[in-house]
Order: C-alpha cells, then structure tokens, then sequence
C-alpha cells in the first residue's frame, strides 16, 4: 500500500481500507476459479434479511454483488418485519442441510422480537461465516482455528499489513459488542498485544485510550475520541459509521473517531468512509471460501497462492 497523506490527515498516514478489500476480493476470485478448477465445487453464500432497514438493504445487496464478483453463488433471503423466530429457524435448518450452500449470515440487527443470539446459534459452526455462533467465539476464546468475525478480521489484516508483528503492543478496544468489540480483543490478545477494553461503564475511556499504541473504536457514538484520546503516532482504526445531515440538506457519513484533530496527532489513521466498512464484506466472501474449503476436506493456502499478507 503506498504511502498517503492529505492535508487533513497532516503526519498520519491514511489506511486505505478500500483499496485493501479491492486487492483481496481480486485474490479470493483468483482462489474460487482454483478451488472450483480442483473440485468442481462453487462456494454458495446465502444471505437472510429480516425486515426493510434501509442500511442493511444497501449491505445485503453488496454483498450479493461482490459474491458474484469474486464467482460464487448468491442465495437471498428476504423476509418480511413480522417473520417469527420460529420461521427464522426453520430457514436456518433448511440451509443448513443445503450442500449447495456453505455460508449462512443473517443480517444484523434483526427485529425486537426476534433473539438475534438464539438465530446466530442456530447456524452449522462449519456455515457459520459471521463467526458469531457459540462454537467459533469459543474456538477464538482459546486460541483454536475457527471462523473470525468479518468486521475484526478486516481490521487485523490492517493492522498487521502496516505494522507487521503486533506482539507487545498495548493495544485498546472501545466497544464491547460480540459483533466487534470482544472478538477483535480476543484477536489481539492471541496476536500477542496488551489487551484493554473500555465499554459504556468505564470510568475513564480517555486514558485508556491514551495509552494504546493500537486504538480501535468500535461504538456507534460519531465523533466520541478527540485528539486528547490519542497518544502521538498510534495507529487509529475507526469502525464507526454513522450517517449525519449535513448544511445543504444531504448526508454523510462519519466515524467514532473526530478526524480533523486527530489525524494530526495519529501515526496512521483509517478514513470513514474507505476504511474499515469495506474490509467487512471482503473478509466475508473470505470465509465463506474457507467454509466451502472445509466442507470438501482442502486445506487451501499454498497451492492455492495465498499471500503473506492474509493472516487467515
Ligand atoms: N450479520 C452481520 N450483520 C452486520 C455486520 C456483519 O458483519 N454481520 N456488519 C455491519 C454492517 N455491514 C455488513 O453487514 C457493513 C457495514 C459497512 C460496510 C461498508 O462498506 N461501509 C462503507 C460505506 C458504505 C456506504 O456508503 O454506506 C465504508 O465504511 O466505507 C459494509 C458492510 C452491521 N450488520
């Protein structure tokens, strides 16, 4: 990746998580044409919505997008807000059973009245690309090969193709959720750094933050790190995406993380939008190769071209 400043980002150099994703999909779609060349098998993606959210209406159509992209098949879901859980799972244990199909994800957040852990759960640990059942958190809890959630893997391919090795690294994580938070501590816990986590009942999240030189923010709170968050030359990662009005009466989205004044002080610094957002569908169409590879016995990798910069 070369080297990119603007005049925002004054010293930090900007993460081009866009550019990254593009260069993986382009590896993973020269993996399937190998994958399929050696065993006649297309992997099989199979997204479910449940209900209209326009923002996961714009990902669940990505993501189908970039799943014939790369040449796998695509296989949507689409169901009304007033599914019930029962139906869900009944879908889900459809799926399961498919052989054509060996990626289930069902797009988060799902209606009040539905259990989005019970959902998750439901979906065959070898399906499982989301990495959010109980098998694959538990397997990266203790440090076993799994499925890693898209969204964190995309931040440790990042994080690991600026800064190489990580070991002894005080890194800190705002945001405890399952969907980001708790597995990317867990990552870097197993990559070797100095793990904190600040969450909603932290006393003083600034300090913590201050004294990472990895900081990654990941709550839903635009704007929430300013400059005095930030130790001189960290790596920030933003995983926020929050969409603001703005004066001319149109949107825009922006981070957790209050660019202006931090890009000034950060080492390297990920943009919203072009930062991590796109690293999460890329890392999606990952494992959902590395399911369709389990399920037919190949361990992948070397043959296959796999480059060093893919951790997993
Ligand atoms: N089951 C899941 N649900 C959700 C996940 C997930 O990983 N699994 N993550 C998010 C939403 N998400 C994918 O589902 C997602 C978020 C953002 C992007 C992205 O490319 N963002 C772009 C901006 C896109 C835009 O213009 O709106 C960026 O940041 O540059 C892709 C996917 C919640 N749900």
């Amino acid at each position: 990746m070369s080297e990119q400043t603007s005049p925002e980002t004054a010293g930090a150099k900007l993460i081009d998580g866009k550019a990254f994703a593009r260069n993986l999909r382009e590896q993973t779609r020269l993996e399937v044409t190998a994958f399929h060349e050696k065993h006649a098998v297309t992997p099989g993606l199979a997204v479910v919505l449940v209900g209209n959210d326009p923002a996961s209406e714009v990902y669940v159509r990505n993501k189908a997008l970039e799943t014939h992209h790369v040449g796998m098949r695509s296989f949507m879901h689409m169901l009304p807000e007033t599914t019930s859980e029962a139906s869900l799972l009944k879908l889900i244990d459809r799926l399961n059973d498919d052989p054509e199909i060996h990626g289930i994800l069902v797009q988060l957040p799902l209606p009040k009245h539905i259990d989005p852990h019970r959902i998750t759960n439901a979906i065959s640990p070898n399906k499982d690309v989301d990495g959010l059942g109980e098998v694959n958190a538990g397997r990266l809890s203790v440090g076993l090969p799994g499925i890693i959630p898209c969204t964190p893997l995309g931040c440790l391919m990042l994080l690991k193709s600026e800064l190489g090795d990580l070991r002894g690294l005080n890194a800190t994580v705002i945001g405890a959720s399952n969907l980001v938070g708790k597995p990317m501590a867990l990552l870097l816990l197993n990559e070797g750094c100095t793990v904190s986590v600040g969450h909603i009942d932290t006393k003083e999240p600034a300090a913590l933050a201050r004294s990472a030189d990895i900081l990654i923010v990941a709550t839903g709170k635009n704007g929430l790190v300013k400059h005095d968050w930030v130790k001189p030359g960290a790596t920030v990662i933003d995983v926020g995406i929050t969409r603001v009005p703005t004066a001319n009466g149109k949107t825009k989205l922006v981070g957790d993380v209050a660019f202006a004044e931090v890009a000034p002080i950060a080492g390297r610094i990920t943009p919203v939008p072009g930062g991590v957002g796109p690293m999460t569908i890329a890392c999606l169409l990952r494992n959902t190769l590395k399911a369709a590879r389990m399920s037919v016995g190949d361990k992948g990798c070397k043959e296959s071209g796999q480059k060093n910069w893919l951790p997993y």
